[in-house]
């Protein structure tokens, strides 16, 4: 049976960085596109990032039975849905996955596919530096969206509670002060099966 590693973390503490370098380093790790109603981003594909959707296109996937789990976050530009739905996409018989999300994400997906086969990977950094790394990530955008910034870090510090990682059974972190050393821990322990 295959595993779901699933990344986590508080924006900026280098989900999307790590991530890609994972998947160059262990090519047979398959992804999972989840659906989001936020509009897309300049960069951004249709079915890269995310499935961009309406919400019309995410209640027809409720009414099917289809939404593993759903968030809706009260942004400043309004509220936008992020979900994980049921559409063939995961056959664990076959193969592994690396997947990035959030605790309540993490929460939804072991209800469906069983704790036994999920890998959380925490990554960590410390709040100065996540929140400097925000920044310097934000001031290189044509048009920064610096309050959006602030609230996703204001929102975190919440989401990502102690509290809310001992309740989802977060134990392992990954301190990814240095990229290099942290690569090494994460791809060297799913190499090892070391769960
Ligand atoms: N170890 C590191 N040292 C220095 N900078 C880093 C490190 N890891 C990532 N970064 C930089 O920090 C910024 C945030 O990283 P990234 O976008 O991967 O975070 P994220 O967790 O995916 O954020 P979000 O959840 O907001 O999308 C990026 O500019 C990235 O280049
Ligand atoms: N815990 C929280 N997670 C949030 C919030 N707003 C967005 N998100 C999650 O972040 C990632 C990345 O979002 P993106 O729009 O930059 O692609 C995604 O998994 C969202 O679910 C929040 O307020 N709290």
């Amino acid at each position: 049976m295959g595993k779901i590693y699933y990344m986590m973390g508080k924006s900026s503490s280098g989900k999307d960085t790590l991530y890609k370098e994972v998947l160059k380093a262990l090519p047979k790790l398959k992804t999972l596109v989840l659906y989001t109603t936020r509009p897309i981003r300049e960069g951004e594909q249709e079915g890269i990032e995310y499935h961009f959707v309406t919400d019309e296109e995410l209640e027809r996937f409720e009414k099917a039975g289809k939404i593993i789990e759903e968030r809706t976050y009260d942004t400043v530009y309004g509220a936008w849905k992020y979900a994980t739905i049921e559409d063939g996409q995961i056959n664990l018989a076959a193969y592994d996955y690396l997947v990035i999300g959030t605790l309540e994400s993490y929460a939804g997906m072991k209800k469906c596919y069983g704790a036994e086969n999920l890998v959380p990977i925490y990554i960590e950094v410390e709040d100065g530096e996540r929140l400097s790394r925000a920044l310097s990530r934000e001031r290189q955008q044509e048009q920064p969206k610096y309050e959006e910034m602030c609230r996703r870090f204001l929102a975190d510090q919440k989401d990502f509670s102690e509290e809310n990682l001992e309740e989802a059974g977060i134990v392992r972190r990954y301190y990814n002060d240095d990229k290099v050393q942290c690569l090494e821990k994460i791809i060297g322990e799913i190499q090892n099966g070391k769960f």
